[in-house]
């Protein structure tokens, strides 16, 4: 009984041992096998009768004779030994393994006994969470991203990976943020998730693993065999994206390759919300810088404006026509309407405009001034729009163009007429669409500007002649305003000139009480063909001579008949340009300042040169 219970146990240590969760070989000093049980020979391929004639170097192919004569030595003196090395099966593949070896006399002979562990799954888990984690310790933000994807990919050998951000203003389409496949790095570009495994993923804040068949079940995926999805969920569980491992064959993943894969979706999640953070800590710099230049250019240009003298004070009028045009202009103040200003130089344009804007509700923003007369036309678009640092040699920093200044207020486009033909079209589409781009930028500025014109052209005639675009002039004439001349409106002549013998006594600390018939009616005689500003360069120059109380014209009172000295009939055009060139060679070619040509003609200094452009005056003709 006892000695067939002894044979009983006996068979089952011998089948215990055959079927072991490891390989088990018994070898001799010489590294030769003895024996080899059930599990090895399924796991390395050989049959009984092969393994016999196999030695250790078969199996372990790195084995040198040095190595297991040092190790045999070992196990002998310890009587065991614990080591992780390679194998080597039939059909050639190496494996991974963990051997426990045992050293036992049987029999009186030395045998070595090794319990072999295939650890190919542990390695590769280990691989995957060490060189990822090793990668990616030490990167941030974009860096880290990429380390990720391109660590995930070659731990895994799978044959793509990608990082993905949702993108906030359009539903259900994916940004990637790093991207690998087949060894390199793919720019990154954005794709919808219809048709695509990554949906699910997204969608049920889940990951998904799927083995084979993606290419089947998702019409985008063309080529794709396994795939495995994790969501990037913030503190709050939102979805921001996913890591998306994409591969050309079965996606054979462990259970804890999942989970590690699933841990370093935690750290993106970080990483994304940091990023995000930064990008609105930018934005929201930007903003600050954007508005710091913004007031930081308003306030120059209010102080420019203050500095320059301008006459606020309340429009003198008696005239009957004068005053309906006033009151039609009280009616579009209120509304955003663009004004269209037309009339002769001096006659008051530019003061119109600022009544209108003085009385519009934006009067409590700035009325923005731009003479488009003055600038070459590179530099008005830069004026106009402004231009970012290096757009153009010379751009040295960011500038602020006169269209963002004006945003909520008024914008005053003087003498329209001279705007380059190229600039007409820019003008014309940040008028309709109320949007421009700085010089040097792609970023679309949006802002809210009411536009006054004012040109002393016949813009009609302009268009005709194809030098004023028809569709930029329809635009702006939306409400025309024809501002009159003072010899159709002869009744302000005596009230203009007490309100500027009173302005320019006051500067000057004069009281003039006398203004004599003679001189009055010699004013009231005369055509005034530079108009209200003609009047008060007069106005001024006879203040500054009359010794007392009383006005004195002087001699230099304009002659109704200064043309008699033109004897021949010639054109307008003609008599314009010589009378122009006799003034001018009577103030030494001067044009600015106060004895300068622009003031004798009652012109700004800008427009006289520009209808010297027009007209062909050179010094020298
Ligand atoms: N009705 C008025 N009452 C008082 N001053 C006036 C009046 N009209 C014009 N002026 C003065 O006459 C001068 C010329 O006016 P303004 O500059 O507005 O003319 P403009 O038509 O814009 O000239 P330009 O076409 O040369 O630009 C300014 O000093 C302005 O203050």
């Amino acid at each position: 009984m006892k000695a067939e219970l002894g044979h009983k146990f006996q068979g089952l240590a011998e089948f215990t041992v055959s079927r072991a969760l490891a390989s088990v070989f018994w070898m001799d000093e010489e590294g030769k096998i003895y024996y080899a049980n059930e599990t090895a020979k399924s796991v390395y391929g050989y049959s009984e009768e092969e393994f016999k004639q196999l030695s250790i170097f078969q199996i372990n192919r790195e084995f040198t004779d040095q190595r297991f004569r040092m190790l045999w030595a070992e196990s002998k003196k310890k009587g065991k030994l614990h080591l992780e090395s390679a194998h080597w099966r039939k059909d050639g593949t190496r494996f991974p393994v963990e051997i426990f070896v045992n050293h036992l006399q049987f029999e009186g002979q030395a045998y070595n006994v090794s319990f072999v562990l295939d650890i190919t799954h542990r390695k590769r888990k280990e691989q995957l969470l060490t060189s990822v984690s090793r990668a990616t310790s030490s990167t941030m933000g974009v860096d880290f991203f990429k380390s990720l994807v391109e660590n995930i990919t070659q731990a895994l050998g799978v044959h793509m990976c990608l990082i993905t951000q949702l993108d906030p203003s359009e539903k259900d389409m994916l940004k990637t943020l790093a991207y690998y496949r087949d060894g390199d790095f793919v720019e990154n570009t954005s794709y919808h998730l219809d048709g695509t495994p990554c949906k699910q993923v997204i969608h049920e804040k889940r990951p998904l693993h799927q083995l084979i068949g993606v290419s089947s079940d998702y019409p985008k995926e063309v080529g794709i065999e396994g795939y495995f999805g994790v969501p990037i969920l913030s503190r709050q569980g939102d979805c921001l994206g996913l890591i998306g491992l994409f591969d050309n064959k079965p996606l054979d993943l462990l259970d804890e390759e999942m989970e590690i894969i699933r841990m370093f979706s935690d750290r993106a999640a970080v990483e994304l919300e940091r990023n995000m953070a930064n990008e609105k800590l930018l934005d929201a710099m930007w903003q600050v810088e954007d508005l710091k230049n913004k007031l930081e250019a308003e306030n120059t240009y209010l102080q420019q404006e203050i500095q320059g003298e301008h006459n606020f004070h309340e429009i003198i009028t008696q005239s009957i026509p004068f005053k309906a045009l006033l009151a039609n202009l009280e009616q579009v103040a209120v509304t955003d309407a663009t004004v269209l200003i037309t009339g002769e130089s001096g006659t008051g344009k530019e003061l119109l405009a600022r009544a209108i804007h003085d009385i519009s509700p934006r009067s409590n923003r700035p009325l923005v001034k731009v003479n488009c007369a003055v600038l070459p036309a590179n530099l008005i678009e830069s004026e106009l729009f402004g231009h970012e640092k290096g757009a153009f040699t010379g751009a040295i920093s960011r500038k602020i163009g006169r269209f963002e200044l004006a945003d909520q207020g008024t914008l005053f486009l003087d003498e329209i007429g001279e705007l380059p033909l190229e600039l007409q079209s820019k003008l014309l589409r940040a008028l309709q669409e109320g949007e421009f781009e700085r010089l040097g930028s792609t970023q679309t500025k949006a802002v809210n500007v009411r536009v006054i014109a004012a040109t002393n052209r016949q813009l009609e005639k302009e268009v005709a002649d194809g030098a004023f675009r028809a569709d930029l002039y329809y635009r702006l004439n939306v409400f025309p305003v024809h501002s009159l001349p003072l010899r159709e409106r002869k009744e302000d002549i005596g009230l203009l000139v007490k309100h500027f013998v009173q302005k320019f006594g006051a500067n000057l600390g004069k009281k003039i009480t006398n203004i004599p018939k003679r001189a009055m009616n010699a004013l009231l005689a005369y055509d005034w063909p530079g108009n209200i500003r003609e009047l008060e360069n007069v106005i001024e120059r006879a203040v500054i001579l009359s010794p007392e109380s009383k006005l004195e014209l002087g001699d230099w009172i304009p002659k109704k008949n200064v043309v008699a000295s033109v004897s021949d009939f010639v054109t307008l055009a003609e008599f314009e340009k010589r009378y122009i060139m006799d003034v001018l060679q009577r103030t030494a070619w001067r044009v600015s300042g106060e004895k300068g040509a622009a003031k004798i003609l009652g012109m700004k200094p800008t427009t006289l040169e520009s209808r010297m452009k027009k007209l062909g005056i050179k010094r020298g003709l």
